[in-house]
C-alpha cells in the first residue's frame, strides 16, 4: 500500500492514517441509503443497551433476592425480584434477536456499499479513451486489490461500512459498564475500566493493522499465487498441463510464490502479535488488578452493598471481555479500509491521466445506443498522418511518422511478420490506444475531435483474442450491437452471413443456448466456429450502422473451405462498408482492394494484388513462398479443387515459378545484398526456415499448405469481387 509509505510510524501518524480510513468509511455510509444506515445504527445501539440492561437487572435481582426469600412470596420484595427477573429475561432475549438484525441491516449496508464502489471501480477503470493506462503496473496492482475485495464481499469497503456501525455495539457497552462501574462505585475506577480494555483491544487491533500493512506491501506476490493457483485448477490449462506433464513444475511454482508471499509476513509476526500484546495485556491486567483490589477493599470495609457490588463485579467481567477481537468488525474494517484505499489510489490514478488527455470528459463507454441513424451520411477515407506510437515501457517506437489511407468503402488488407504493428494500428483507430505524435482523420474530420465513444459506434472490430462470452448464441451475436439485441431476424441474418446459422439451429436451445460446457444445456464450439460467431457479431454491428469493419486474422481458424469462400460471403456481405482485413494468409487478402505491407512500423509497399505481385518485391516474395510451400506440400485437403478455386480460373501459368524473379527485387525497396537470389529458390530448405529479406525469418507467416492451397490456386483471377 503506498499510502502507508506517506505516513511515518509514530503514534501520532498512525492514529492520523486510522482516521482518515476510518473517515473514509463513514463517509461511504450515506451511500448505502438513509433508512439502512439508521436501522443499522438503531439495531446496534438497541445491541449496545441489551447487555448492560441485563447486567443491571440481573444485579438487582441478586440485590433482592436475601430479602424475597426472607419476606417470602407475598412481599413487595419478591415483586422487586420478578420485575428485575423478567427485564434480565427480556434483555438476554431482545440481544439474541438484535444479534440476528445486526447481521442482516450490516449485509443490508454492505451490500449497498459494495455495489456503489464496484460501479465507482467499474467507471473509473473505463474511464480512459485508451487501455494504455490498465498496462501500468502500479495502477493495475490497485485495481487488483480493489476489485478482489469488492468482488469476494468479505472483506469489502462495504463490509467496512457494517464493521464501524458494529462498533456501536460493542464500544457503547464497554462505555455502559465503565459508567455502572463509575456510578456504583468510583468514577476513577470507571475510567480505569475504560483504559485497561482499550490497552488490551489495541494489543490485538494495532496487531491486525501492522499485519495489514504487510499483507498491502506484498500484494503483487499475492497476485503471482493467484495466478498459479488459477492455471492449475482452470479449464485454459488443463489440457496443456497434461500433456507436457506440467503439475510438478506448476506445485514448484506455487510453493514458491507461496513462501515468496508469506516469509515477510513470518518474519516479522513477533514485531506485530507477540511484543505488542504482551506489551498491552500488562499494562491492561495491572489497571484491572487495580480496579479490582479497590473494590475488594472497598466491600471488605462494607462501604458497597449486594447489589452494588454485583453490578461492579458483572460490569468489569463483561468489560473484560470486549478487549478482545471483534470478529464481526476488525478484519472487516481493516481490509475493507485498505480496499477501499486502493480505490481511491486507483480513481487518483486514473484522473491523472486527464492531464495527458486520456481521460474522456464523460464515460468512455456508454451505454450503446442505437447505431442506426448514427451513421455519416457516407463512407469516407481514414488518414493516418505522421502518426507515431510507442507503448509505455518500450523505447522501441512501433510506428514512426506513419502515413496511411484506408479508402472509404473499399476493403484494405493489412499484411506484414509478426510484431510489424498491425493490431497495433487497429487499436490506434479505435482510440484504444492514443498517438504520441501525427493524428488519424475520418474525411476531414481528427478522430480525436469525435467523443470516443461516438466515433467507436461507427467501428465493428473482432481482435485476434476476441471475446467468447458464456451467454447464448444469440447475445454472443447481438453484443456487436446491444440496443438490437432484440433483432432477431438481424442475428439470424449476420449468423447465416458468417456461415454459422445452421450450427447454432443444430443446438439443443437453437441461438438460445448458452455457448459454455459450464451451463446447463450450454454447449461449447470449435475455435473456428467461435471465430464464425465472432464474425457474425461484427456484420450484426454493421447492420446496425457500423461503417467500419474491421477484422483481425477473422480466417485463422476457418477451415480451408471456409478460408476460400471468406471473401465471398463475409466480405461481400458488406459492400460498401470501409474494411481492413488484417491476416496472414494470402488466400483471405489477395481480393481485397488494396493491400498494405506493413513492416516494422511502416508502409514498404501498397497497391492491389495484381500490382504488388508483378512489383515482385516484399509481397511477391511472400507470396510466392507460400505457393512453393504449396507445391513442396501438397496436401489432400486441397486438392479437391471444387472447394477452393476452379482450376480453369487459376491457370498454373498466371503465377510462374519466376513471379519471383531476382530481377524483380529493385535494389532501392530491397538490397540484393539482404536477400540474394539464391536464398529463396524453390528447393531453398523447409518453408519454416527461409529467410527472408535480410534475415527476417518468414516462418513467423502463418502460411501452411492449406493457405497457400487458396493464394496458389487463385493467381490471375479478378482482383476483388466489391
Ligand atoms: N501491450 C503491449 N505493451 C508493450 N508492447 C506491445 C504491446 N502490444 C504489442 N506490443 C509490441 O508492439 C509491437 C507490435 O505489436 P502488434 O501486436 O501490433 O504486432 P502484429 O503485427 O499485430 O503482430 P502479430 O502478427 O504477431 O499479431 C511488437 O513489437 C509488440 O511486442
Amino acid at each position: 500500500m503506498t499510502a502507508d509509505a506517506t505516513h511515518p510510524d509514530t503514534v501520532a501518524g498512525v492514529l492520523r492514517r486510522t482516521a482518515e480510513d476510518r473517515w473514509r468509511i463513514v463517509r461511504l455510509l450515506p451511500r448505502a441509503g438513509g433508512p439502512a444506515v439508521c436501522a443499522a445504527v438503531v439495531v446496534n445501539l438497541l445491541l449496545a443497551a441489551a447487555p448492560v440492561l441485563f447486567v443491571v437487572a440481573t444485579s438487582r435481582m441478586i440485590g433482592w433476592l436475601p430479602q424475597a426469600v426472607r419476606d417470602g412470596v407475598d412481599a413487595p420484595a419478591f415483586g422487586h425480584l420478578v420485575t428485575a427477573f423478567v427485564v434480565a429475561a427480556g434483555a438476554l432475549s431482545a440481544q439474541q434477536l438484535l444479534a440476528q438484525l445486526q447481521v442482516a441491516t450490516g449485509l443490508l449496508v454492505q451490500r449497498r456499499i459494495d455495489g456503489w464502489v464496484a460501479d465507482e471501480l467499474m467507471t473509473a477503470a473505463l474511464s480512459s479513451v485508451s487501455t494504455t493506462p490498465l498496462e501500468d503496473q502500479a495502477l493495475l496492482e490497485q485495481l487488483t486489490e480493489a476489485s478482489r475485495e469488492v468482488e469476494h464481499g468479505i472483506q469489502s469497503p462495504g463490509a467496512a461500512g457494517a464493521g464501524m456501525l458494529a462498533l456501536l455495539a460493542r464500544y457503547g457497552q464497554l462505555l455502559g459498564y465503565a459508567v455502572i462501574v463509575g456510578a456504583a462505585f468510583a468514577w476513577s475506577a470507571g475510567l480505569g475500566l475504560l483504559v485497561a480494555v482499550l490497552a488490551f483491544r489495541h494489543g490485538q487491533r494495532g496487531g491486525l493493522r501492522r499485519y495489514a500493512a504487510i499483507y498491502g506491501s506484498v500484494v503483487a506476490r499475492i497476485r503471482r499465487l493467484t495466478y498459479f493457483r488459477g492455471v492449475a485448477m482452470g479449464r485454459p490449462a488443463a489440457k496443456e498441463i497434461r500433456i507436457f506433464g506440467l503439475l510438478p513444475w506448476l506445485r514448484e511454482q506455487y510453493r514458491e510464490a507461496y513462501l515468496d508471499w508469506m516469509r515477510p509476513v513470518w518474519a516479522q509476526r513477533r514485531r506485530v502479535y507477540l511484543k505488542p500484546y504482551f506489551l498491552y495485556t500488562a499494562v491492561g491486567l495491572t489497571v484491572l488488578v487495580a480496579v479490582l483490589a479497590a473494590l475488594g477493599l472497598a466491600g471488605g470495609d462494607g462501604q458497597v452493598g449486594l447489589t452494588r457490588l454485583a453490578l461492579v463485579i458483572q460490569a468489569v467481567l463483561a468489560a473484560v471481555q470486549l478487549g478482545e477481537f471483534y470478529p464481526e468488525a476488525d478484519v472487516q474494517t481493516q481490509f475493507g479500509m485498505n480496499a477501499y484505499r486502493a480505490v481511491g489510489e486507483f480513481r487518483a490514478g486514473m484522473r491523472d491521466r486527464t492531464a495527458t488527455g486520456d481521460v474522456a470528459a464523460g464515460p468512455a463507454v456508454e451505454p450503446a445506443s442505437g447505431r442506426a441513424g448514427d451513421r455519416p451520411a457516407g463512407p469516407v477515407d481514414i488518414r493516418f498522418e505522421a502518426v507515431s506510437f510507442r507503448y509505455p515501457h518500450r523505447t522501441t517506437p512501433v510506428f514512426t511518422d506513419l502515413d496511411l489511407t484506408l479508402p472509404a468503402g473499399a476493403c484494405t488488407a493489412i499484411v506484414g511478420l509478426n510484431g510489424a504493428g498491425k493490431t497495433t494500428l487497429v487499436k490506434l483507430l479505435s482510440r484504444l490506444a492514443l498517438p504520441d505524435a501525427g493524428r488519424i482523420t475520418v474525411g476531414a474530420t481528427p478522430v480525436d475531435d469525435l467523443p470516443p465513444a461516438h466515433w467507436r459506434r461507427h467501428l465493428a472490430v473482432i481482435f485476434q483474442d476476441f471475446l467468447r462470452y458464456e451467454t447464448s448464441a444469440a447475445d454472443n451475436i447481438a453484443l456487436g450491437a446491444i440496443a438490437h439485441a432484440d433483432d432477431r431476424e438481424g442475428i439470424r441474418a449476420a449468423a447465416d452471413a458468417a456461415g454459422i446459422l445452421d450450427t447454432l439451429d443444430a443446438l439443443p436451445l437453437g441461438l438460445d443456448t448458452p455457448l459454455t460446457g459450464q451451463l446447463r444445456d450450454g454447449v461449447d464450439l470449435s475455435g473456428g466456429q467461435w471465430q464464425r460467431v465472432a464474425i457474425a457479431r461484427a456484420l450484426f454491428a454493421v447492420r446496425h450502422g457500423a461503417s467500419v469493419l474491421v477484422l483481425d486474422e477473422p480466417t485463422a481458424s476457418l477451415d480451408v473451405r471456409a478460408e476460400a469462400r471468406f471473401f465471398d460471403e463475409i466480405i461481400a456481405a458488406t459492400t460498401g462498408v470501409t474494411t481492413v482485413l488484417i491476416s496472414h494468409r494470402f488466400a483471405t487478402v489477395r481480393r481485397a482492394d488494396h493491400i498494405v505491407v506493413l513492416e516494422q512500423g511502416r508502409v514498404v509497399e501498397q497497391g492491389s494484388h495484381e500490382e504488388l505481385l508483378s512489383r515482385g518485391g516484399r509481397y511477391a516474395r511472400l507470396f510466392s513462398l507460400q505457393a512453393q510451400r504449396f507445391a513442396a506440400h501438397p496436401d489432400p485437403v486441397t486438392s479437391d479443387a471444387t472447394d477452393v478455386d476452379p482450376p480453369t480460373a487459376d491457370p498454373p501459368t498466371a503465377d510462374p515459378p519466376t513471379a519471383d524473379p531476382p530481377t524483380a527485387d529493385p535494389p532501392t525497396a530491397d538490397p540484393p545484398t539482404a536477400d540474394p537470389p539464391t536464398a529463396d529458390p524453390p528447393t531453398a530448405g523447409p518453408p519454416t526456415a527461409g529467410p527472408v529479406d535480410g534475415g527476417a525469418v518468414d516462418g513467423d507467416l502463418d502460411g501452411g499448405p492449406l493457405a497457400a492451397g487458396g493464394a496458389a490456386a487463385d493467381v490471375g483471377s479478378p482482383g476483388s469481387t466489391r
